[in-house]
This record gives C-alpha cells, sequence and structure tokens, in this order.
C-alpha cells in the first residue's frame, strides 16, 4: 500500500464508516484512494482498479456515479448466425462460459435455413397512476375523451421522435382494485423509434401528470414506464431438421424439455435464464439496459398469471423440430450507454444495424439458439460435458494456474472427467512437479 493510503487506513481505519459527505465530488482516483484505505487493498488491487481498460474514465466517470473502476467482461462473437436471410456476426458480452458456444453450435445445425423474426412494433407504454378519485369509471372516460389533447401533449414534448416518425400512438385508462380503492391508471403509448425510450415517455407521463390529475378529479402519484413492453414484442421461429440435431430421439427429447418448462415454473425459472444467457448478453454488448429487458421477459412469461416458458417447441408436419420464441424486446441504438460507449457502437457495428427494430430481432433469434442448445445438451448428454468441458479453464485458473497451466490443467481435468476444484489443485501440483 502506498504511503498516501496508508495515512488513510490510520485515518479511517479507526472510522470505518461508510458516511462520505461529497464522495461523489471527488475525482475517480480520490476516490479509490479512500476506498483503499477503508477496505485495506493492496496495491495490486489498487493498480488493478484505476486501470481502466478500454474505457475513457473521464467516460466512465460521466456514466454511473462514484466511479472508482470498469469491470471488464468479456465480448465473444456468436458464428453460423443467419437471420432473415442475412449472415450477422453477433458479439455477446457474458462472464459464463459456454454461452457464445451454444449459440454458434445452434445456428451451426439450421445454418442453410436460419431463423425467421418479426416485430410487433416499436410502441413504449408510460403508466399515470392517479389516486382517490370519487367516480373511477366516469374519471376514464373523462380521459380517454382527451385524447386529442393528449396526444398534442406528448409530442410537443419529443420534436425530434416527431420528426423522425415517433410520438404518441395511443391511450388506455384501466381501473385496477386495490386495497385502498380503485385506482385509474393512465397509459400513454408511444411509438420511441430507434431509443429504448425510457426518457422520452417518462417526460411525456409528468408532463401529463398535473392534467390527469385535474381531469379524474384524484391525485397523481407514479409516472414512470411499464417495462413490461408488450407493444414492442419481437419474434423468432426457427426449423432444425431432425436428421441434423442426431434423430428422433433427440427431437422428442427437446419437445419433452420444453413441455417440462411450459408446465413448470420451476423448470421454467431455468428454462428461461438460459435464454436470458444469449439475450442478455447482446443487450449488454450493445450498451442497452439489461434489467429492463430482463423484467419485461419475465413479466411476459407470466402474463397468464402462471410463470412458463418464453420459447414453445413442436414436431411439424416433416417431422423437424420447430420452433419459437416472442418477448418485449425494449432496445435502442441511441441513447443509454449505446451511442456513447466506445465499445457498445464497435458491437453495434459488428452486427450492422441501422434500426432498433432489426436488432431486436437478432436478439430474439439469439435467445432460441442458446434454448435450443441448452434443450439439446440436457436432453442428451447433460450440461456438464460441454459446459464443464469449457468451465474447465475457469476452474483451473481458480485453483491458480497460470499461462500455459491453464489449457493443460483443464485439459486433464476433462479427461479425468472430474472438473472441480479439488481435483484442478492437486493437477497444478502435479503439472508443476512434471
Ligand atoms: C458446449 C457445446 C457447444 C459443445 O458442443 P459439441 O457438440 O461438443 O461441439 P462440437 O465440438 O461438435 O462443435 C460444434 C459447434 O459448436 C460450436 N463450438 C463448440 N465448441 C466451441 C468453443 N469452444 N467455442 C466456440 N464455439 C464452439 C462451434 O460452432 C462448433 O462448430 P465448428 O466451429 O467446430 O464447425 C454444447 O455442449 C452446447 O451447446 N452446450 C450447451 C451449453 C449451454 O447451454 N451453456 C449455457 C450455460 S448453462 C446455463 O446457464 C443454462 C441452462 C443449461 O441451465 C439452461 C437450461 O437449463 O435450460
Ligand atoms: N424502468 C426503466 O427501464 C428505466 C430506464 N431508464 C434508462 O433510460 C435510458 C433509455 O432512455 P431513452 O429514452 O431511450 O434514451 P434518451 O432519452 O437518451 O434518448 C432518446 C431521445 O433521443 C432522441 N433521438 C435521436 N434520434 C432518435 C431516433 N432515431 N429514434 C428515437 N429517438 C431519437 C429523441 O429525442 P430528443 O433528441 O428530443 O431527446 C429521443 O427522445 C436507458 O439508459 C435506461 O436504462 C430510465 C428510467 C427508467
Amino acid at each position: 500500500m502506498d504511503r498516501k493510503a496508508q495515512t488513510m487506513t490510520s485515518a479511517v481505519g479507526s472510522n470505518r464508516s461508510s458516511r462520505i459527505a461529497g464522495f461523489h465530488k471527488k475525482s475517480p482516483r480520490e476516490r479509490l484512494d479512500l476506498v483503499a484505505a477503508f477496505a485495506g487493498l493492496d496495491a495490486g488491487q489498487v493498480a488493478h482498479l484505476a486501470n481502466m481498460g478500454n474505457l475513457d474514465p473521464v467516460l466512465a466517470d460521466k456514466l454511473i456515479e462514484n466511479v472508482i473502476g470498469t469491470m471488464n467482461i468479456p465480448v465473444g462473437i456468436a458464428t453460423n448466425m443467419k437471420i432473415d436471410g442475412e449472415d450477422v456476426l453477433i458479439p455477446m458480452a457474458t462472464e459464463e462460459s459456454s454461452v457464445v458456444a451454444a449459440v454458434c453450435n445452434a445456428a451451426k445445425q439450421n445454418y442453410d435455413a436460419g431463423f425467421s423474426t418479426s416485430v410487433s412494433g416499436n410502441l413504449m407504454i408510460a403508466q399515470v397512476q392517479a389516486v382517490d378519485v370519487r367516480d373511477p369509471s366516469a374519471a376514464r372516460l373523462r380521459i380517454l375523451e382527451r385524447r386529442e389533447e393528449i396526444k398534442a401533449a406528448c409530442d410537443a414534448c419529443d420534436p425530434v421522435l416527431l420528426s423522425l416518425g415517433g410520438g404518441f400512438r395511443d391511450l388506455e385508462v384501466r381501473l385496477l382494485d386495490t386495497p385502498t380503492g380503485t385506482m385509474v391508471v393512465t397509459h400513454l403509448i408511444v411509438d420511441t423509434r430507434d431509443a429504448m425510450g425510457a426518457n422520452a415517455v417518462n417526460t411525456m407521463a409528468e408532463k401529463l401528470a398535473p392534467s390527469i390529475a385535474a381531469w379524474s378529479g384524484g391525485r397523481v402519484y407514479l409516472r414512470i414506464l411499464s417495462n413490461l413492453a408488450d407493444r414492442r414484442l419481437a419474434r423468432a421461429h426457427a426449423v432444425w431438421k431432425t436428421a441434423d440435431i442426431g434423430g428422433p430421439e433427440v427431437r422428442d427429447g427437446i419437445v419433452s424439455a420444453y413441455q417440462f418448462a411450459a408446465a413448470d415454473p420451476y423448470r421454467a425459472a431455468t428454462h428461461n435464464k438460459g435464454i436470458m444467457n444469449g439475450i442478455s448478453a447482446v443487450v449488454l454488448a450493445t450498451g442497452n439496459d439489461t434489467r429492463a429487458v430482463e423484467a419485461g421477459a419475465h413479466a411476459y412469461a407470466a402474463r397468464s398469471g402462471r410463470y412458463t416458458s418464453l420459447t414453445t417447441y413442436e414436431v411439424n408436419k416433416d417431422g423437424d423440430l420447430s420452433a419459437a420464441i416472442e418477448l418485449p424486446l425494449a432496445v435502442g441504438l441511441i441513447g443509454g450507454a449505446t451511442k456513447v460507449h466506445p465499445t457498445a457502437r464497435a458491437c453495434l457495428a459488428i452486427l450492422g444495424v441501422t434500426t432498433a427494430e432489426r436488432l431486436a430481432r437478432i436478439i430474439a433469434a439469439v435467445g432460441l439458439a442458446q434454448n435450443f442448445s441448452a434443450l439439446k445438451a440436457l436432453a442428451t448428454t447433460g450440461i456438464q460435458k460441454g459446459h464443464m468441458a469449457l468451465h474447465a479453464q475457469n476452474i483451473a485458473m481458480m485453483a491458480g494456474a497460470v499461462g500455459e497451466e491453464i489449457d493443460r490443467v483443464a485439459r486433464i481435468l476433462v479427461e479425468r472427467a472430474s472438473v472441480r476444484m479439488d481435483v484442478a489443485s492437486r493437477v497444478l501440483e502435479e503439472v508443476r512437479g512434471s
């Protein structure tokens, strides 16, 4: 630890308080020194955090608050994907081994036919919550009658969006029964074009709130978008020929795995987690909001009142495996980090997308490919064989292997069919002693 950090340890160490006034006004390096003193980080850890890699420290410090470093996640490329007849290389940012390989593997097995995709639109929903409304049913109609006024107010909020062909599209007013009375919830439905649109629709909701309070005769609390973006669905469909995936037993095993997920929320959560392995990786690589997409996906999976699979698998008339996915995908090419993060910009350039709609379609196809590979592995050899073979390198590194030792230890773990930390430690000793 350097002298400055040591001084801080003595100053802060005696009083390890997390109450640090004005932390946000310091520079990343000043904050890092304070944190190092608080947590007793060694010089190596401090130097590691201070190295922001390929993200400009000035930009990092503007993207979020109280920055002290960056967390680098590998970006891998999924190959073999053909989407709507076009070959695409897919950048995926993930920390999990075998995720990228799984997409490559699925896409290789239906490369000739590829994936066909569609979307339901680019529409986002903003909600305005009114409470203490004496006559909710009549209030609903009073708001619906103001449609043109509401449209004009929304469109006036965002002339840029309007000039790009976006803006207000529709109005819904829902009555919700709650323990404290009937709430009147207004939905502003807005085409946000190539933006995810959170800020655009939130601005509209806040602008309209006083009018909605007046028209409803109640009080307005929340004014915020809904992440259940069910008017912005992305869909992908693919057929894997039975002969190309190992025969009818493999096909039927995959269908059965899907039916298990469709019937059981315990299995559906894992099934959908596998889908999100692919989806979140592309969402993150392109600088989009992973939490927004995750929330939308899981809410959509539970839309019937019972949590279920986001994909479906059937045997088609030719006896082949026909698979589909449908989920909300509110992603953009502008806004958030998409336009300012250089890695996101480069990933969007690799994808060659020029519209948010195309990006959503690609992401849906990746989710389906990811799910196909996981189900195929689970219904045949089991997940360990492929996944753990790739994960063996992580286990080798955790056991302390460095440089060429990593591949050697990983290979031996796979050969011995025992991808475990204790075994890796022993193998590492053997490798070092040989
Ligand atoms: C791991 C594989 C792909 C091996 O599969 P394999 O059949 O042994 O692979 P292969 O050596 O025959 O190669 C086939 C193709 O796979 C790709 N491939 C093969 N290896 C690599 C690699 N190292 N790097 C990149 N791509 C790779 C590549 O495209 C290759 O073609 P080629 O390029 O050789 O012409 C397969 O077992 C698999 O797809 N497994 C599924 C893995 C998976 O789903 N991982 C996610 C993590 S587990 C999880 O979180 C989700 C889960 C499982 O719980 C979800 C659920 O329960 O539903
Ligand atoms: N619950 C949630 O999910 C929430 C998410 N967020 C965050 O909001 C961010 C996304 O907000 P978003 O509104 O998309 O981003 P921005 O507000 O940053 O960008 C959208 C704006 O960009 C302008 N624009 C320029 N070109 C285009 C184009 N081709 N298509 C559409 N708009 C264009 C528009 O008008 P103009 O120039 O007038 O701005 C538009 O309103 C993410 O960081 C997300 O994490 C925020 C709150 C809640």
